[in-house]
C-alpha cells in the first residue's frame, strides 16, 4: 500500500541550483550555486532516505498505528564501531501517543525482543556470545529502565567532571550528547537502560513536539549498555503554526514541506513514534561490538550508492 520514496524532484531541482543553496552551509558548491556532489559524502549523486518517518506519519494519520522496516542512510563514516552509512531502522508511528506513551512502547519493545531472544534463541547465544550477553539481556528483560530528562543528565554529567571524570567532548547544556556521555550514563551512573527525554530544541529535528518551556522538545533516545543510543524518537509537533515557525526557524524551506504541513492545515491528532536501529540492537546482543562485524557486506561510504 505503501512505499517510501524519494523526492526526485527536489534533487532534480537542487542540481539545476533551483533551490537556494547558496544559504546553506556546509553543501559543497561549484559556479556560485550549483552542489559539486564530487566534493560530497559519496562522491556523487545519490538519492537515499534517512527515515521514512514523515511519510510514515501521513499512513498513520490516515489508517492508525504503522510501522516500517528498512534501509536508512547517514553521512557518517563507518569507521567508527557505531556508525554505518547504511543501516536498518526499525519505525514505529503510533497515534494518539504523547511523550511518555512513545516511551512506555519504546521500553516494552526493546524488554519483549530480549525475552525474546532468552526464551528462543539460549542455546546459540551460549554458544556464540561473551559471557556477559546472557546476563545483559535478562538485565534489560527484567529492570525497569531509568527515566531522566537531558537537564538532568547534564548535571549528572557536569557532577562527574567536577570529581575527576575525563570526556573528549564537552558538556554543556545546550550541546549534544557523544557517544562517552550516553554509555557513561548507561554503564557507569545507572548500570542499566536509560531513557533520556527533553532535548534542547536547537539541536533537535523541527518536528519534535515544542514543550511549554519554548526551550526543549519532546524527545527521547533509549541509551543501553555497550551500544549507546539504542532508540530515537519524539512526540510529533501537530500544531500548524508552531511547526511552520520552527521549519522557519531552522532555515529550511517550507515548499517541500506543504504536504506534509497539510496533516496539520486540515486537521490533526497527537502522535509519536520512534526509530529503532536494527544493527544496535543486534549489537546488544551477541559478541559482536562493532556493527562492521555484524554485517560482513554492509555498506560503507565508498560502496553506498543508490542510482
Ligand atoms: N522514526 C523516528 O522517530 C526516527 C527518526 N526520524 C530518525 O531518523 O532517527
Amino acid at each position: 500500500m505503501f512505499r517510501v520514496t524519494t523526492m526526485v524532484g527536489e534533487a532534480e531541482k537542487l542540481e539545476k541550483g533551483e533551490v537556494g543553496v547558496a544559504a546553506k552551509p556546509g553543501i559543497p558548491q561549484k559556479d556560485g550555486k550549483k552542489i559539486d556532489y564530487a566534493a560530497d559524502f559519496f562522491g556523487r549523486q545519490a538519492f537515499l532516505t534517512v527515515s521514512g518517518q514523515l511519510q510514515l506519519e501521513t499512513c498513520a494519520c490516515a489508517v492508525g498505528d504503522v510501522y516500517t522496516f528498512g534501509p536508512s542512510f547517514r553521512a557518517e563514516h563507518s569507521h567508527t564501531s557505531r556508525h554505518l552509512a547504511e543501516f536498518w531502522m526499525v519505525e514505529p508511528e503510533i497515534v494518539d501517543a504523547d511523550i511518555q506513551d512513545v516511551m512506555n512502547w519504546a521500553e516494552a519493545y526493546v524488554k519483549y525482543m530480549s525475552q525474546w531472544l532468552i526464551d528462543k534463541c539460549c542455546d546459540d547465544m551460549e554458544l556464540m556470545a561473551d559471557k556477559g550477553c546472557i546476563d545483559r539481556l535478562r538485565m534489560v528483560a527484567s529492570t525497569p529502565f531509568e527515566r531522566i530528562s537531558y537537564t538532568e543528565a547534564v548535571k549528572i554529567l557536569e557532577e562527574a567532571v567536577k570529581g575527576g571524570k575525563k570526556f573528549d567532548n564537552k558538556v554543556e547544556w545546550g550541546i549534544d550528547l557523544a557517544s562517552e556521555h550516553e554509555r557513561f550514563l548507561t554503564e557507569n551512573e545507572f548500570q542499566k537502560p536509560v531513557i533520556v527525554y527533553n532535548y534542547p530544541k536547537g539541536i533537535k529535528a523541527f518536528y519534535m513536539r515544542l514543550n511549554d518551556d519554548s526551550k526543549t522538545v519532546a524527545a527521547m533516545d533509549v541509551l543501553v549498555p555497550k551500544v549507546g543510543e539504542l532508540i530515537g524518537g519524539s512526540q510529533r509537533e501537530e500544531r500548524y503554526e508552531v511547526i511552520k515557525e520552527r521549519i522557519l526557524e531552522m532555515g529550511l524551506p517550507l515548499k517541500p514541506y506543504e504536504w506534509y504541513l497539510d496533516l496539520r492545515r486540515f486537521g490533526t491528532v497527537k502522535h509519536s513514534g520512534f526509530g529503532l536501529g536494527f544493527e544496535q540492537c543486534c549489537c546488544l546482543r551477541p559478541a559482536l561490538t562493532t556493527l562492521e562485524t555484524l554485517f560482513p557486506s554492509q555498506d560503507t561510504q565508498e560502496e553506498q550508492i543508490c542510482n
